[in-house]
């Protein structure tokens, strides 16, 4: 059996986790478009005409000699976040690895602010620490060390999920936002993906068997960039169902702000359209009302299992969307057949 070679000797759980299984190569081209279909596109990762360049990464590699990266998690415009094996604690975390010049100055500033300040931090996806990655010239990238969280909001879990649960989840989420906003932070991000349920601990698995439960990683070198160390485009876990717990938490605090504190800066950004509140588009200022738009989206997704406006591209715009999920909703539940075909001329 090969061995991790490491400058350091570390220690493992398990005799057998000192094997170098990490996952496997693709085997073919359906395989590769497989990955590169739910992973970063190759070119974040290339410093040429990109100010947001990505830090190579690959499975088996240890981070701040502490940290075995044994999965990937998911992406983000700003990050990659995989699922790591601490030595040092011998558990299991998710470690969100930032681009340099992106968020990653203020989520790591406004994390601190909350770690502080916040009291109930029990729904809020807040880091356990923090480190720097060197790059090959005077640059760093950010990585914050978070807890394993199972997967985000999604249409498919939301199926599986009775009413009861998902009332909980959009309790959970409402307290998470009332204790962000107790100390004048305002999220400025909330969409299904910053928004996941817990997962059940994989605490005592080999590597092998965590692989078992969720998929073995797929992967393939980064192509067509010349790297500078070598890196990976890694297929994300998937995790099943049934390590789904019933807690819900909200996380990714890459745009957040603190209201009345001009040290923070406003960072540019806004959540996907159909979260995001109008008067973000009419360039007002951050404020709870942004938020709490958001949390209604939420609910009514959580609540319908679908959100309330989902082809705002259509004609009539947002308002002809909300009728037509209205009019949906009234049908599903109480016969009201006639709402169907809600059409309105879009606003000159
Ligand atoms: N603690 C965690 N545990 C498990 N998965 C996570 C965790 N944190 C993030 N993820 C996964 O990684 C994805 C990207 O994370 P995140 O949204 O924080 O990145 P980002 O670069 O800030 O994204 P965005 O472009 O939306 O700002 C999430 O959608 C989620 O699937």
């Amino acid at each position: 059996m090969q061995r991790l070679e490491t400058a350091t000797p570390i220690r493992f759980q398990h005799s057998e986790d000192y094997d170098m299984d990490f996952g496997d190569f693709a085997r073919d081209e359906k395989e590769e478009l497989d990955i590169e279909d739910l992973t970063e596109p190759w070119y974040y990762y290339d410093s040429k005409n990109n100010t947001r360049v990505f830090y190579p990464i690959r499975l088996g590699e240890l981070l701040n000699e502490r940290y075995l990266i044994e999965h990937k998690l998911g992406h983000g415009d700003f990050s990659t976040v995989w699922m790591a094996y601490d030595l040092q604690e011998r558990k299991n975390v998710a470690l969100k690895v930032m681009s340099p010049g992106g968020c990653d100055e203020n989520e790591t500033r406004i994390q601190a602010e909350i770690k502080q300040r916040v009291q109930d931090k029990s729904h809020l996806v807040v880091y356990l620490n923090t480190f720097l990655l060197p790059w090959k010239n005077d640059t760093y990238s950010r990585a914050l060390v978070l807890p394993l969280m199972g997967p985000c909001m999604s249409w498919h879990n939301l199926t599986k999920s009775s009413m009861a649960a998902r009332m909980s989840a959009a309790q959970q989420l409402l307290r998470a936002l009332e204790s962000l906003h107790q100390v004048g932070i305002v999220h400025r991000d909330l969409h299904a993906n910053n928004c996941m349920w817990g997962v059940s601990s994989l605490q005592d698995l080999t590597r092998t068997a965590k692989y078992q439960k969720l998929g073995r990683p797929l992967k393939q070198t980064i192509p067509f960039v010349e790297l500078w160390k070598p890196g990976e485009l890694v297929r994300p876990a998937s995790i099943p169902d049934e390590l789904r717990t019933a807690d819900f938490f909200l996380g990714d605090f890459g745009i957040a702000t603190k209201l009345n504190d001009p040290t923070f800066q406003i960072q540019r950004g806004y959540p996907p359209n159909l979260y995001s509140s109008p008067d973000r588009l009419h360039g007002q200022d951050p404020s709870f009302a942004c938020d709490m738009w958001s949390y209604m989206v939420l609910f009514a997704e959580l609540y319908l299992d679908f959100p309330p406006f989902w082809n705002t591209a259509s004609d009539g715009g947002i308002i002809a969307d909300f009728l037509k999920s209205s009019a949906h909703f009234l049908r599903s539940g109480r016969g009201l057949e006639n709402l169907q075909d809600v059409r309105i001329q879009p606003n000159p």
